[in-house]
């Protein structure tokens, strides 16, 4: 993929951040902290902040649970990336479930394209061979379409494919 076709949606790009508080619950297996969802930006970098167990991603239809390490972020791949990358990188869904005893804390910075262009598969990436997976899209009409769904699995990014 060529480089330029990465800076134009970036540069200038936005961020934003979450802070996510997880309270102990005496019947944790009765709750979610956050529901499955793939995160609809271009990649989130995570910190778990006090050691205590709770994010896990799917993998091969299994939730995996994700140990967190002092000091160590998190990058998950997102929606955007994988529209840009026409699926070749692969968003992540993931959840967030909740402890017995301890609370839980984790702060996600997520980075996502400037407002000014379209979002669709890299250019460089198209070729007879390889057709276009995703629908051209604004950043803006995308953006738009998000804060009007709610979270759910990768029920979002399905409304893009060809
Ligand atoms: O608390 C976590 O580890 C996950 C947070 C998350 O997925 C989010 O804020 O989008
Ligand atoms: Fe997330």
């Amino acid at each position: 993929m060529e480089s330029n076709d990465m800076i134009t949606l970036f540069k200038e790009g936005m961020q934003a951040m979450r802070m996510n508080y997880y309270p102990p619950c005496p019947q944790p297996e009765q709750v979610i902290g956050l529901t499955p969802h793939s995160d609809a930006v271009g990649i989130t970098i995570l910190l778990q902040l006090n050691e205590v167990e709770g994010l896990q991603i799917k993998k091969d239809g299994i939730w995996i649970p994700i140990k967190p390490l002092p000091n160590a972020f998190i990058v998950n791949i997102g929606d955007i990336l994988e529209i840009v990358t026409n699926g070749q990188y692969k968003s992540i869904e993931h959840r967030a479930i909740v402890n017995s005893e301890k609370e839980r804390l984790s702060i996600a910075t997520f980075l996502s394209p400037n407002l000014d262009g379209d979002l669709g598969p890299a250019p460089s990436l198209i070729t007879p061979d390889t057709p276009p997976k995703f629908k051209r899209v604004s950043v803006v009409d995308f953006s738009k379409d998000l804060f009007s769904k709610e979270l759910n699995r990768k029920t979002f990014i399905e409304r893009y494919y060809i």
